[in-house]
């Protein structure tokens, strides 16, 4: 391919090392705060919603789905559980080296007031983990969920930034092997990164180690183009924020294409007004657009 072609087909590749350290940087691109403070600030609002859910929801805490020290998950219980529910997993970024699910209960109270159970995931994060094992991981905690929960009115998996590319890999998975299909819904990708090839050029890669292989065989990007949808009528929503950068709303909805063309039945929304973190330290607002559109979709409200 020429030069030309390349840089048309995957403009990354024409950018400087600087730029695309910029494009894969998300605080950089955070307008109403300075980087740093954009970082502490949705830190912060995790932690704290992460204490509220702690102190006023039913919960089981850091209960181990797999061998690991790092797989552990919470689980938290609408007020009267009734018999069955649909349960909303939350899979938290930080390109795969930092967050934690201690700091990610953010859609919990609105949530779990309208019913629904949320369960937010752990995993073994780099250095101690490989892209690979989170890909695993988060595979077993679906399982694990599943058999726990098996009467489950619906699993939604919702990833936001690294954890979307988490979440998608889902999309692709092979339960045979782990004994039993989960009741998978509908997927709330946030923000997110389909393609990781461009990471390898970025320092977010000095803690990953990624190779080549690696980021192809965790891009769900390149794997998607090459499979059918296991179930065509769970919902895929593919969401980006006005206010990322243009390398990640590109990825989001060049993902969001290759769904269609797999005959996924997905949707795209770009959100006004907010950024990277803004997204989803709104999800701790009942009357925020991407609360609504969760709930709708879990209960089906077209
Ligand atoms: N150092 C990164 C941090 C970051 O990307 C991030 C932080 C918290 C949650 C998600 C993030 N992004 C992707 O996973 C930045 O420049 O914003």
């Amino acid at each position: 391919m020429d030069v030309r072609g390349d840089a048309l087909g995957a403009p990354w590749k024409s950018m400087s090392a600087e730029e695309l350290e910029n494009q894969y940087s998300p605080s950089r691109w955070v307008v109403r705060l300075g980087a740093e403070e954009a970082l502490r600030t949705y830190t912060q609002i995790g932690i704290e919603a992460t204490r509220r859910a702690r102190a006023t929801r039913r919960s089981l805490l850091h209960i181990p789905y797999g061998d690991s020290t790092g797989e552990t998950l919470d689980i938290y219980l609408p007020h009267k559980a009734p018999e069955a529910f649909p349960v909303f997993m939350f899979v938290h970024g930080g390109y795969w080296q930092c967050g934690s699910k201690d700091e990610s209960a953010f859609m919990v109270e609105p949530l779990t007031a309208q019913g629904v159970a949320v369960v937010t995931v752990a995993y073994d994060i780099a250095p101690r983990g490989s892209l690979d094992q989170m890909v695993d991981q988060v595979t077993r905690s679906i399982a694990f969920v599943q058999k726990r929960y098996p009467r489950n009115e619906g699993i939604y998996l919702c990833g936001h930034s690294a954890g979307a590319q988490l979440a998608a890999m889902m999309l692709l998975a092979d339960w045979t092997e782990l004994g039993v299909t989960p009741n998978l819904k509908g997927f709330f990708l946030v923000s997110g990164v389909y393609d990781l090839e461009p990471i390898l050029c970025t320092s977010q890669n000095a803690p990953l180690h990624l190779t080549l292989e690696d980021a192809q065989r965790n891009s769900p990007q390149l794997l998607m183009a090459l499979t059918q949808p296991a179930d065509p009528t769970c919902h895929v929503l593919v969401i980006v924020g006005q206010h990322d950068s243009p390398e990640f709303q590109r990825q989001s909805r060049e993902f969001y294409q290759t769904l269609c063309q797999g005959g996924w039945k997905a949707a795209f929304e770009e959100l006004r007004d907010v950024d990277h973190f803004e997204i989803i330290e709104n999800l701790t607002q009942e009357d925020y657009v991407l609360t609504q559109i969760i709930l709708k979709t879990i209960f089906q409200e077209f």
